[in-house]
């Protein structure tokens, strides 16, 4: 087999469904927003920042890796810098070959010099929208859906679903719920899940990832979610083989094709996962599980979706093959409509790597 080339992953179309807006920043870019805001950084040299993101990120524990966010969050308090960070988001991703991307990111959060809620996601989607149009004109076409996220450990869930239902024709394609697992289970935010399956809305909720087996089948079997947020520990319920035997709830969640956002990097950081050679992926991927790949946090991983694909490429030996299966498998999963997800998979994903499978 040829080898594959780091190149051609970044110029192969790539899809991505987690992604955190509060979680990609540009390390200068944090630099410029902190000394406008007069907040205080652990280094303003943006190389050494950005070493920092990444080390302070490798705790093995979900709770500090999540502390790593206040430098990030608290430069995102105006509608200026919320715009600036999504329009460079969009172009960072298109730059690195990827055509389709869900950004999430938790607009309660970015409150704190009087934003309201709808203003936050204007300047959001603003930002994408800036982003996507210059990606275009520079040759790396991407598209851009927003989810907005609710704290867990916070009580406004229903009113961030309210926010997204309002936004729904303007770029807000889903709504999720992240941070701490453990103690917050899904069921918290009952109200706010039943509420958007009567409103027709899609939904995936962080499940699986510091917390095994009970939040993966509460945010399925009680809330309805159509995808889970990492959901990586679904391996709980798979006996080892040869052959390996799956519990129930693993039976369901293949049977149904329910969508794996597995975010490789981020689970070796946090201690979801042992390393990349021993990540599930791969036998999740072996199973056909509805597996995707996904960067999570792209500035505490210090990593990029081409990147990620390298990853698994060095680790589990993929080919062309295995990388199309995880892009269509995402873009499958995707919260736009069927037909414009078919579209991008028929004109965009095949014909790209068709040319590369020979
Ligand atoms: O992997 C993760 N698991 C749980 N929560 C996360 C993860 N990555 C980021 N966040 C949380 O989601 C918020 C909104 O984007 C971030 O501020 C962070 O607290
Ligand atoms: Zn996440």
């Amino acid at each position: 087999m040829v080898a594959i080339r780091y190149e051609d992953i970044v110029k192969v179309p790539k899809a991505l469904l987690h992604d955190h807006l509060d979680g990609g920043l540009r390390p200068a870019t944090i630099v410029e927003l902190a000394a406008e805001v007069g907040h205080e950084l652990p280094t303003t040299d943006p190389e050494g920042l950005g070493r920092w993101f990444v080390e302070a990120a490798n705790s093995g524990s979900l709770e500090r890796y999540l502390e790593t966010f206040a430098h990030t969050v608290a430069v995102m308090q105006t509608a200026p810098a919320l715009r600036r960070v999504a329009r460079e988001c969009a172009l960072d991703l298109a730059a690195d070959g990827v055509v389709y991307a869900e950004v999430r990111f938790a607009p309660e959060q970015h409150l704190e010099r009087n934003l309201t809620l709808d203003e936050v996601v204007d300047a959001v989607v603003a930002g994408f929208a800036e982003g996507s149009a210059l990606a275009a004109e520079a040759g790396t076409p991407i598209r851009v859906g927003t989810l907005l996220t609710a704290m867990r450990h916070a009580a406004r869930s229903q009113e961030i679903a309210e926010l997204a239902v309002r936004h729904r024709d303007t770029g807000v394609v889903g709504f999720d719920i992240a941070g701490a697992e453990a103690g917050f289970p899904p069921t918290r935010h009952l109200d706010a899940f039943e509420y958007l399956q009567r409103e027709n809305f899609h939904f995936t909720i962080h499940a699986g990832e510091a917390f095994g087996l009970p939040s993966i089948w509460q945010a399925i079997q009680w809330c309805g979610a159509d995808r889970l947020g990492h959901g990586v520990r679904i391996v709980d319920d798979i006996t080892p083989g040869p052959p390996p035997v799956l519990g129930r709830l693993a039976a369901y969640v293949r049977d149904k094709r329910i969508p794996l956002e597995l975010c490789p990097s981020s689970n070796v950081q946090t201690g979801a996962a042992p390393s990349i050679a021993e990540h599930p992926i791969g036998l999740l991927r072996d199973l056909r599980f509805r597996v995707t790949v996904n960067t999570d946090n792209r500035l505490m991983s210090g990593t990029s979706m081409s990147r990620e694909m390298a990853l698994l490429v060095e680790a589990f030996g993929y080919g062309w093959k295995e990388l199309q299966w995880f892009t269509i498998n995402a873009m499958k999963s995707a919260f736009i409509p069927f037909d414009e997800r078919l579209k991008i998979i028929d004109e965009v994903i095949k014909p790209a790597y068709a040319k590369l499978l020979g």
